[in-house]
């Protein structure tokens, strides 16, 4: 992203913030409540048009681009409140998103498309674990599951690069390694990930690096360890935990 702002009435909420994520890259985004964190999502998957600035994904500029042309060049994202359908089953949750990947409307290839997307399904859910819970209702999980299922919906859409909005909120505080892990795993399988989360400790190990947001501006963008002992960042985090 380049110089990507949003303004509001005369209110910055996002600030001329640029940098990259390489390929293979694990880049988190921290800042204090309110930073503008979950705007820079926004902004990037497309759900809010910049004032200024441009997002741009393996050379191809998406600025003007809506969200689902987005999500079609690979830009997958998850949300900060969990998004599953309740009353459908965990399989059709991850079902659906994997058919809307390889959308063709040619008839004759509609059965072998459904074959390709139950596949796709069954593999999305044997990578996030979930494959025991596959014919339960999305919305009999534990809130831990749900965000697991939330990943595998991301996964079954083979995205370019995966933006993670909170995964861990409202995570029981025991599940938060094993999610933890879950998320190492599919950033090992070789996808960039980009990630907001509130916790540092989560980050230390897990990221390349940490982009400080503050007053919509990006303070900082580091590795986990030299952004803790930057001390314009532990200013910005006066009151807050680091
Ligand atoms: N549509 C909007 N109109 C006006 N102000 C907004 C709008 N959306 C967000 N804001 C404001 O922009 C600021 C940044 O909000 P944002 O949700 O992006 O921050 P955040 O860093 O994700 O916060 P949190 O950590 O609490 O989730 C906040 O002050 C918020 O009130």
């Amino acid at each position: 992203m380049r110089g990507l702002t949003w303004t509001v009435g005369s209110t910055r909420i996002v600030d001329d913030v640029t940098f990259d994520v390489a390929d293979g890259e694990f880049v988190a985004v921290i800042g204090p409540n309110g930073a503008g964190k979950t705007s820079l999502f926004n902004l990037i998957s497309g759900l809010i048009r910049p004032t200024a600035g441009s997002v741009t994904l393996d050379g191809v500029d998406l600025t003007a681009a809506p969200p689902h042309r987005r999500a079609r060049l690979g830009l997958g994202r998850t949300f900060q409140s969990s998004s599953v359908f309740p009353a459908l089953t965990v399989r059709e949750n991850v079902r659906i998103a994997a058919a809307s990947r390889g959308s063709c409307l040619r008839l004759w290839r509609r059965a072998s498309a459904d074959r390709a997307a139950s596949s796709a399904a069954e593999a999305a859910l044997d990578d996030v674990g979930l494959s025991s819970h596959a014919a339960d209702l999305a919305g009999t999980l534990s809130h831990g599951d749900k965000r697991k299922l939330e990943l595998a919906v991301l996964l079954a859409t083979e995205p370019r690069i995966m933006l993670l909005d909170e995964p861990m909120a409202g995570v029981a505080t025991g599940d938060v390694p094993a999610l933890t892990e879950l998320i190492r795993e599919i950033h090992r399988a070789g996808r960039p990930v980009l990630m907001v989360e509130h916790h540092m400790e989560v980050l230390l190990g897990l990221a390349d690096r940490v982009a400080v947001m503050h007053h919509g501006a990006l303070l900082a963008i580091d590795t986990p360890a030299r952004v803790m002992d930057d001390e314009t960042v532990q200013h910005a985090y006066v009151g807050e935990p680091l």
